[in-house]
């Protein structure tokens, strides 16, 4: 039997990165610009338990939201042509890596932790994993995901760029690369 490899502009695309970097407004931007479908793996969690993430840690725990979140992530890198943006914890899961990276396109969204700390005030209503831990907790953290986020195809770092300027950069850098790779 001949398995037909998937080629590059077939491929999905998974953003990750730290909670609050911009996968879920930026992946929505990309997939507009490219015409493709658009998953974020939290609206998919909540859908599936009907409750906001940080009902579902609260109520169902966080060991089961991790399960969702890896039977979900490998729904949908299975499949070809979506735009996924997975949850900043889910890269942790040797699982999630691996179907990531042996079948999309993973880009890392990067951030300095500089500017990454002017956004906190943005994130800790509906981030449960910030609340209750102090600043230098919250710098541990970063600095201990950044093994996971290293294993990526593509990586942009962001500072002040708006989401629109980000997703433009991303859409033309893989339309470059499809037309230099096929
Ligand atoms: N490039 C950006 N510049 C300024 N604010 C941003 C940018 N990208 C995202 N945000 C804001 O930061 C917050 C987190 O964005 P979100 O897309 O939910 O990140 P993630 O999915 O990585 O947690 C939101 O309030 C969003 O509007
Ligand atoms: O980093 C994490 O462990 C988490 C990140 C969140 O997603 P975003 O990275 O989109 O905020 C969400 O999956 C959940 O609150 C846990
Ligand atoms: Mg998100």
């Amino acid at each position: 039997m001949i398995i037909k490899e998937k080629s590059l502009r077939e491929k999905s695309i998974v953003f990750i990165g730290f909670m609050g970097v911009g996968k879920t407004t930026i992946g929505r931007l990309v997939a507009q610009n490219l015409y493709r479908s658009f998953i974020d793996i939290d609206e998919q969690i909540e859908k599936e338990f009907q409750m906001p993430i940080p009902d579902v840690f609260k109520l169902i725990g966080e060991p089961a939201f991790r399960q969702k979140e890896k039977e979900l992530v490998k729904k949908y890198a299975n499949q070809s042509l979506k735009v996924i943006s997975l949850g900043g914890g889910a890269f942790m899961q040797e699982e999630i890596r691996d179907v990531c990276l042996n079948n999309c396109t993973v880009f890392y969204l990067d951030m300095p932790w500089d500017a990454w700390k002017e956004r906190i005030h943005l994130l800790m209503a509906d981030r449960p994993v910030l609340q209750g831990r102090s600043l230098e907790d919250i710098e541990e953290l970063f600095y201990s995901r950044q093994t996971a986020y290293a294993s990526h195809h593509s990586k942009i770092t962001i500072d002040k760029d708006s989401p629109e300027e980000v997703a433009d950069y991303i859409t033309n850098s893989l339309k470059t690369a499809w037309k230099l790779y096929e």
